[in-house]
């Protein structure tokens, strides 16, 4: 680990419990910042409406620290919808935002979506498979944005248990973090390495910063967000917070591997736009071919990795983005 980062850590990380709530709602209200909380999510019912309601209850109702709670629905065929909107969240469908520009696959899609549709000073980005989700992880993330005009970005950061029906096993959760993330991150932008969830989709930051920044369509916006915001702002704007532990709904193999894939494209990207590594043709349609065991032996499957990324909001001028 390099000097910086070994010094980072210790300026830069720190607990839920470090910023009391009195001293979050006392930093607010003298700095008049206001608070947006957006969920993402894609066939979410299960989980979003807990969410939803008891960041409501906690955060908005109890006490004035989020202003605004919008779930942006990424084309559910459920009922995730109706079940945010039942538990007091404000529901814009992706297709409804900018629909001059047809809305493609991905979560990043939607979080870059969310910055039109939202108007809080900082915004939080918490997923919306959470499961015995705990308020903290909002109050904790947004903090140091609230205390610290210093910090521009910050990351949730907590255990992750593998919970399987046949038990749990501690550690064992964030499988594409710990051997694509985290190693492409070590290789490439060493100044990252301090970060402990580098993948974790709970995080917050200045919309000034936020609308600078391309947003990845798919599974890399993650990854994409934290180098670019390591290049637009230096690593002291960027921090992390201990939450605690983060259940949620595991994907499978083949799904983490179709993840996998589109995270080390971003990677690529990046690398190839500083002039790193040389671009190649390859990387302009991307396919990622997996396997099934059926009848007949293995049949493989090949679909395209996204490539579209979607530019800095503040560069937008017209339509035709
Ligand atoms: O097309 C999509 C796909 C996902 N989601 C939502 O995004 C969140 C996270 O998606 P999920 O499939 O649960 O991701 P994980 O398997 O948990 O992947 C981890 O790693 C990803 C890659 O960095 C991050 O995007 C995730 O936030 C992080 O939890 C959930 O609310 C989803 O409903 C969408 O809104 N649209
Ligand atoms: O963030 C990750 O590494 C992937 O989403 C996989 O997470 P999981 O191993 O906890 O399911």
């Amino acid at each position: 680990m390099l000097d910086e980062v070994a010094d980072w850590l210790r300026r830069r990380s720190w607990t839920a419990a470090d910023r009391p709530l009195p001293d979050l709602l006392a930093a607010k209200q003298a700095g008049g910042t206001t608070v947006s909380v957006v969920l993402p999510a894609l066939d979410e019912e299960a989980t979003v409406g807990g969410i939803v309601a008891a960041i409501r209850r906690e955060l908005m109702e109890a006490v004035p620290l989020v202003d605004e709670l919008v779930v942006v629905d990424s084309g559910s065929t459920d009922r995730t919808a109706q079940a945010a909107a039942d538990a007091g969240a404000t529901v814009v469908h992706r297709d409804s935002v900018l629909p001059e520009l047809p809305a493609v696959p991905g979560k990043g899609e939607v979080l870059w979506r969310s910055l039109l549709v939202t108007s809080g000073d900082l915004v939080c980005f918490i997923d919306a498979d959470l499961r015995e989700f705990d308020p903290a992880f909002v109050s904790g993330i947004i903090g140091p944005l609230l205390t610290d005009p210093d910090v521009a970005f910050v990351k949730a950061m907590y255990d992750r248990p593998l919970e399987t029906d046949t038990g749990s096993i501690p550690a064992g959760g964030g499988r594409v973090t710990e051997l694509v993330a985290r190693p492409l991150l070590n290789l490439y932008w060493p100044l990252l390495a301090g970060f402990v969830q580098p993948l974790g989709g709970e995080y917050a930051a200045r919309r000034s910063l936020l609308e600078r920044l391309p947003f990845p369509t798919g599974y890399g916006v993650e990854l994409g967000l934290l180098v670019d915001a390591l290049e637009l702002a230096g690593l002291d704007a960027l921090a992390q917070v201990d939450v605690g532990v983060r259940h949620h709904r595991h994907q499978d193999a083949l799904a983490l591997g179709r993840m996998a894939a589109s995270i080390q494209l971003t990677a690529l990207d990046r690398l190839a736009r500083s002039n790193r590594i040389k671009a190649t043709d390859d990387l302009a349609t991307p396919t990622l071919t997996q396997f099934t065991r059926t009848a007949s032996g293995f049949t493989p499957t090949t679909v395209d990795l996204p490539t579209t990324e979607r530019p800095p909001i503040a560069t937008l001028t017209g339509p035709d983005v």
